[in-house]
């Protein structure tokens, strides 16, 4: 299986505005094969459908099968599907996809963005499919056609959502720029478990055609890239705003040099059809504000303002609660931190404190209460006439109690923990993230760092997600905007060299120091390696 390949299953719009043609410029502007399978050749202008010849059930399947001989995909996006037989035929071949199986996204388009029919199914088709899909990406208007609700509201929208869920969809990406009643325009995923929330200001810059295909497609493209489906997500909707301020820009400088091409001809009221290439999603203003769950405790704020009125995720990017303490006070010389040592008793402070390190981490997981308190107030007691910063992991009420410098939370830890009264106690605060949604959504805290991890297999803990690697860490670091970053998770002296070098403002170790033959030796040698010490 060749993993970087993803099968488009479409109609092909003539005028490369949308369809399976958007599908394969946005997989090949990401660096994705696409392949291409047409369910309809629709000859089309960029603002009307004149007329569309559906493929005949055997072609469809021979185009399948053509595919099949060769290598198979690592994702499979459907878009529109002319009528039943077509159904029939996808709903058998995707029952019977060789493991490991693709992942089948199905972006249900039902008409062209000029109101043209692209496809009639009946209720039976859809649930066959939705049993198939891994997930569907309507807009709220294809989430009324399937659900048979007028989608016109928050209330309305949550319950077609959870309408599609009972009708057999696994997961479900619902696209809010349909959605006028929201202020901002906001993504909603959600499946059994789980609901994530992906908002964007509204954009007011004017219509592009195939906004649909190309997210659904440049998502494709992100799953083959191996990311998880928050972070994949996460890029898609950062894809698009790129795209669309590209285009936007190209239609009006060609615009306002009265050029008559297609792009200045339709910019305006019209849709435009052209997207130019963007690449990888890199410019952090592009990235949507991200909230887990209807009641993300990163989220919920006091009412403070008159437009706390408005949904909490439109709120957010507008009214930022304030930011925690710096690691460093303003002016001072350093920006960086250093080896951050990560230590599971006090007794690893006597020993390290003496290397004059910079910031030290006390992660003890096992004990009474008792126990840990005391461990704690051994620590802030050790670092107290010390310029080395004592963070305190998960327990933050402790941390308070006996006056640490700051507080680590993992991202579950934030469920519970009270985030005002660290503030007010005036303690800094870290936080793990595993990814471009998990960054993104804690960006708006304004932590006093952000951690990045785990760059590199561990055995310290068992994680959940994968390992990071060096390249997408310099793509977190320039993400987080200038907030301090520690670096985590299976870093020593062969590989702290490429850390450093991704510009990160710390980095965070426990066995590559605490099962080192001389630990305080080890710290000299992993400072000096990064380039934090000469
Ligand atoms: C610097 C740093 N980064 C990440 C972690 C992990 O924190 P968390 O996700 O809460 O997991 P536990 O450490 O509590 O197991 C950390 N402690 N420090
Ligand atoms: C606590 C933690 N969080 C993410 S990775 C990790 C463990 C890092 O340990 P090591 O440096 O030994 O790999
Ligand atoms: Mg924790």
């Amino acid at each position: 299986m060749t993993q970087q390949r993803v099968w488009c299953i479409g109609g092909l719009d003539t005028s490369g505005g949308a369809g399976i043609t958007r599908d394969l410029i946005t997989l090949a502007d990401l660096g994705v094969h696409g392949c291409a399978i047409s369910t309809q050749v629709a000859a089309q202008t960029s603002s009307a459908l004149l007329c569309t010849q559906p493929t005949s059930a055997s072609n469809l399947n021979e185009q399948w099968q053509a595919l099949a001989s060769e290598d198979m995909p690592g994702a499979i996006k459907i878009g529109a599907i002319a009528n039943d037989e077509q159904a029939l035929v996808l709903c058998a071949r995707l029952q019977t996809l060789p493991k490991p199986k693709p992942f089948v996204v199905w972006d249900p388009v039902l008409t062209t963005s000029s109101g043209g029919t692209l496809s009639v199914l009946s209720s039976n088709s859809i649930r066959a499919l939705l049993a198939h899909v891994d997930l569907i990406t309507p807009n709220t208007d294809e989430l009324g056609v399937l659900t048979g609700l007028t989608v016109d509201s928050e209330e309305v929208f949550s319950l077609a959502l959870e309408a599609l869920l009972s009708l057999g969809a696994k997961a479900i990406f619902a696209k809010g720029g349909h959605a006028k009643w929201q202020h901002e325009a906001t993504d909603t995923y959600i499946s059994a478990d789980t609901r994530i929330t992906f908002s964007q200001p509204r954009d007011l810059a004017g219509a592009l055609r195939g906004t649909g295909c190309m997210l659904a497609s440049a998502l494709c493209a992100f799953w083959v890239k191996d990311y998880a489906i928050a972070d994949a997500l996460t890029l898609a909707n950062a894809y698009l705003k790129q795209v669309r301020a590209a285009a936007f820009a190209t239609a009006l400088a060609a615009s306002n040099k009265k050029q008559h091409s297609a792009q200045s001809r339709h910019c305006g009221s019209r849709k435009i059809a052209m997207a130019p290439a963007v690449g990888f999603p890199s410019v952090p203003s592009d990235f949507p504000s991200v909230c887990f769950g209807e009641n993300d405790p990163v989220s919920l704020r006091k009412a403070v303002s008159p437009c706390d009125v408005l949904p909490r995720c439109d709120v957010l990017s507008r009214c930022a609660p304030a930011p925690f303490p710096a690691l460093y006070a303003p002016g001072h010389p350093r920006s960086d931190l250093g080896i951050y040592p990560v230590v599971e008793d006090a007794a690893w402070l006597t020993k390290l404190l003496p290397t004059g390190v910079n910031i030290i981490q006390l992660r003890v997981k096992t004990g009474t209460k008792e126990a840990i308190s005391a461990q704690i107030q051994k620590a802030v007691a050790l670092t107290k006439h010390s310029d080395c910063k004592l963070f305190i992991n998960d327990h933050w009420q402790l941390a308070i109690e006996h006056g640490a410098y700051g507080v680590h939370l993992g991202q579950e830890d934030l469920a519970t923990a009270n985030l005002t009264a660290i503030r007010k106690a005036g303690l800094r605060l870290g936080v793990s993230t595993h990814g471009y949604a998990e960054i993104q959504r804690i960006k708006r805290l304004r932590p006093s760092y952000i951690a990045l991890g785990h760059i590199f297999p561990t055995t310290t803990k068992t994680m959940p997600s994968k390992p990071q690697g060096v390249e997408r860490l310099g793509e977190y670091v320039a993400l987080c905007e200038g907030i301090p970053t520690v670096a985590i998770g299976g870093i020593n002296l062969s590989n702290v060299k490429a850390v450093a070098q991704t510009g990160v403002s710390s980095i965070a170790v426990v066995t590559a120091i605490t099962q080192a033959a001389n630990p305080f030796s080890a710290y000299y040698d992993l400072a000096k390696e990064a380039g934090f010490a000469n």
